[in-house]
């Protein structure tokens, strides 16, 4: 099984850091639209001292390149060029514009199953340790131990905020303006209504935000002329950490280093292949070994890891489309009934295992975990069971090894139902956001508002219509189970009923 070498799960701030703990209660201001549009600084001037090329103290006059349109391929070819110049071996693959991904790796030749491609040395990689233009602003992060995922935010905005002083200056102008990994309040609102990804979207951008406002108030806020608010603000910081959800790799071979790898993060997700990128030891340098042979005009892929469909739109703003997913899952969430007679001891008997009166669960195309039946049995259970809540919770975490596959036939109709139910309820709020998406308001003045507006709305719909698949089939089979449990609990009747009848 192919790991995921890409890492998006890490938390943005390491709890063990008291400095960088997540703000957990900051509020949205909605942030607006705004928040994908590039950001034009003007005559700015950031006091670099110690920074290591004359330019690099530049004074900043001019806009800031904050990356380009996806679709745009002059600074996809400006970003190749400088590459080959730089130390990038002669590679078998170029940037064009795809079909899949919009700008994506295309074989120019045979690649054959089983080779190895890239070879990007460790010089063309941006890490934790790469050099800052901004020598002194580097300092002061790395003196207050920040943790690599608000560093390589805070780097990158530094770097593209000298333009072309940076030595990254054409990687960071061929990368995206607008990442749609990283959506607005507003926008999750809007449009993944229906979705328990929802959630973690919003717990995301919390921690974003919460991560630029500790950053400012320790930081920033001392050291004005290395970090302008006109540079270092929210906007570019969640342009930053748009960009590294969506490219940053977890380097396996180099301890598990993240790493930003210009020319490799050209590589658009397949989720027909189970190939990732690593560092090679013996060439010294990011590859990956194909799964698959690829002729010239292919586009080549690689894996971000086995998935959900919500958890690509959540990382990287796609959905693969209907079906293609064989790690596609939907989270379906059962609660805890508030007119249970048993609620409070119910509950206790859950957080007792980590778990709430409310929990959500995967549901696969293949089926669904033990734990949610577990759930479900406790949410069902009369008072006479009591003394089993104990052992259906424990059952119901996925935190202990204690027998999962437990089966209470007394109550094993109403616990199927009460999913059927649950599913019932998920699926009536898809249908309601694919009906209401018909009519929904595209009303925008920018026409760029309204191509984001537009591909939201899509993404929104075939995620909607990829989960709402997941929970029908899912309901389909629970609904066939109860038929023939119905059926086993009628012809047990009859059979008793003649019995009863003979012995008469
Ligand atoms: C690591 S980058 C890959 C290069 C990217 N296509 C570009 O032009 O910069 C990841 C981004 O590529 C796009 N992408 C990757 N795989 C995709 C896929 N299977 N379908 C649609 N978009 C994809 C998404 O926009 C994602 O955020």
């Amino acid at each position: 099984m192919a790991e995921a070498s890409r890492l998006f799960h890490t938390p943005l701030i390491p709890i063990s850091n008291p400095l960088y703990k997540t703000i957990s209660s900051t509020r949205f201001q909605s942030q607006s639209q705004s928040q994908s549009h590039p950001v034009i600084f003007h005559k700015r001037s950031i006091h670099c001292p110690a920074s290591t090329t004359d330019t690099a103290k530049a004074i900043v006059t001019r806009d800031v390149p904050w990356g380009c349109d996806i679709d745009s391929l002059e600074n996809a070819s400006a970003l190749q060029k400088w590459l080959s110049e730089s130390g990038l071996p002669p590679q078998k693959m170029e940037i064009q514009r795809v079909e899949v991904g919009e700008r994506g790796l295309v074989a120019l030749k045979n690649i054959r199953k089983g080779e190895k491609l890239l070879f990007v040395p460790p010089s063309l990689v941006i890490t934790a340790d790469s050099e800052w233009s901004c020598v002194e602003a580097g300092k002061v992060l790395k003196r207050n131990s920040v943790p690599d995922w608000p560093l390589l935010a805070t780097y990158l905005i530094s770097e593209a905020s000298v333009m072309k002083s940076s030595r990254w200056s054409n990687y960071i102008s061929a990368l995206p303006r607008q990442p749609y990994s990283l959506l607005t309040r507003a926008e999750l609102d809007r449009y993944l209504e229906a979705s328990q990804i929802r959630e973690r979207a919003i717990d995301r951008v919390m921690d974003v935000v919460g991560t630029y406002n500790d950053l400012r108030l320790r930081i920033f806020s001392k050291y004005p002329d290395l970090f302008p608010e006109e540079v270092f603000n929210i906007e570019t910081f969640k342009w930053s950490f748009g960009i590294l959800f969506s490219r940053l790799v977890r380097l396996r071979s180099m301890d598990g280093r993240v790493a930003l790898v210009p020319w490799a993060d050209m590589l658009n997700h397949s989720c027909g292949v189970e190939t990732f990128l690593d560092y090679d030891k013996p060439s010294k340098g990011v590859v990956f070994t194909t799964d698959r042979p690829y002729e010239p005009g292919e586009q080549v892929f690689i894996s971000y890891g086995k998935k959900s469909n919500g958890e690509l739109l959540l990382s990287y703003g796609f959905v693969p489309k209907e079906g293609t997913n064989p790690s596609d899952s939907v989270e379906l969430a059962l609660s805890l009934k508030k007119s249970d007679k048993c609620y409070e001891e119910k509950l206790e008997a859950l957080r007792n295992y980590g778990l709430s009166a409310s929990q959500c669960f995967p549901i696969q195309i293949t089926g669904w975990p033990v734990e949610l039946m577990a759930y479900a049995y406790l949410a069902v259970s009369p008072p006479s069971m009591r003394r089993q809540f104990k052992e259906m919770a424990a059952a119901a975490s996925n935190k202990t090894t204690t027998k999962k596959d437990l089966r209470y036939p007394e109550i094993e109709e109403h616990a199927l139902q009460f999913i059927v139910d649950a599913c019932e309820s998920s699926l009536s709020k898809y249908n309601k956001f694919l009906q209401a998406s018909g009519s929904m308001d595209l009303d925008v003045t920018s026409p760029k508002q309204l191509n984001r507006r537009l591909f939201l709305k899509q993404l929104a719909i075939d995620l909607c219509n990829s989960e709402r698949r997941i929970l029908f089939r899912a309901q389909y089979i629970l609904r066939r189970r109860l038929r023939d449990l119905r059926r086993g609990e009628l012809r047990a009747l009859n059979l008793f009923d003649g019995l009863r009848k003979l012995f008469k």
